[in-house]
């Protein structure tokens, strides 16, 4: 390749279920350069992104909206929902009424999700809650809080139990309140990456692309991979996948603007981020000049 790799190229890798369709049929190890995959959870990858700890990776879309300055998006691949997203779930011990001034813990391993229920909790409803940062552990988190907030896998696995509490599903409500879809995750890369290693990291979108598409083609792979791992039945997993969606097209930019600009409103974000996508154009130029 053109610009010799001088070290292998990090990667970060949502270990939850909901990012699998983007990565099942992409294999690093079958790139023409060194990589190194970080398999984590989305809190881990957003600061490991924003360190230079990986240069690229699936990150919350709140965590790309605060250092957007510091990356490029990579076009078209995201983790949204129209609606029922059926793993961002509010998990509530006391009446809304009373959680809307009780304590809400929260999972330490998210970033959009704990913001979206800010945003639900106090601008939709009017809320304010005190807000604890917690494992996600269902039971010990909601033995000294009225309601919890659990994401990923962990809310999955918690809602396969019989727990009795009543369960606020966040792409649910944000869908009833605003009428748009919502985007949790998105494909980020340093600049600074980018930039030094075009070719390198044009092919790992292409991998994260194909994959996305032959996922959407058949999911039948990845859900099988979801029963063996997780459990759960074969309808679970087709139903959870079909209400995922992993483009981010123009419907899911206005959502995802939508939540940006509210956050703006709460204090939660300071700026507008600007949503620069990876200039392909760029890479392209840059290869058909060495061919
Ligand atoms: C759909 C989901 O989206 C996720 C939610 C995230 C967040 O809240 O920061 C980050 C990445 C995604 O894993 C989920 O967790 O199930």
């Amino acid at each position: 390749m053109n610009n010799a790799n001088t070290r292998p190229i990090r990667l970060g890798r949502i270990s939850y279920t909901n990012a699998w369709p983007v990565f099942h049929h992409f294999d690093p190890a079958r790139l023409p350069f060194p990589t190194e995959v970080h398999s984590d959870m989305p809190s881990t990858l957003n600061r490991k992104l924003r360190t230079g700890d990986i240069d690229l990776a699936a990150i919350s879309s709140y965590a790309y909206g605060i250092s957007s300055d510091s990356y490029y998006l990579l076009p078209n691949l995201s983790v949204s929902s129209f609606g029922r997203v059926q793993s961002i779930l509010l998990f509530l011990k006391s009446p809304l009424e009373k959680v809307l001034h009780g304590t809400i813990a929260l999972t330490t391993t998210s970033a959009t999700s704990v913001n979206l229920l800010k945003i639900i909790m106090e601008k939709f409803y009017g809320g304010k809650p005190v807000y604890e940062d917690a494992e996600p552990s269902l039971e010990q988190m909601l033995e000294n809080a009225d309601a919890a907030l659990l994401i990923g896998d962990h809310a999955i696995r918690a809602s396969w139990t019989n727990h009795g509490y009543r369960v606020l599903d966040l792409g649910e409500v944000w869908n009833i309140w605003t009428g748009q879809w919502m985007t949790y995750a998105l494909w980020a890369v340093r600049k600074e990456t980018a930039l030094r290693y075009p070719e390198a990291i044009r092919e790992i979108y292409e991998g994260l692309t194909a994959s996305k598409s032959l996922s959407q083609e058949n999911i039948g792979p990845v859900a099988d991979k979801a029963l063996a791992q997780i459990g759960g039945t074969a309808d679970y997993w087709n139903g959870y996948f079909g209400s995922l969606r992993h483009d981010f097209g123009a419907e899911q930019k206005a959502g995802l603007k939508l939540y940006f600009q509210y956050a703006k409103e709460l204090g939660l974000m300071d700026g507008e981020p600007d949503m620069a996508e990876l200039p392909l154009p760029y890479l392209l130029d840059n290869l058909s000049n060495r061919r």
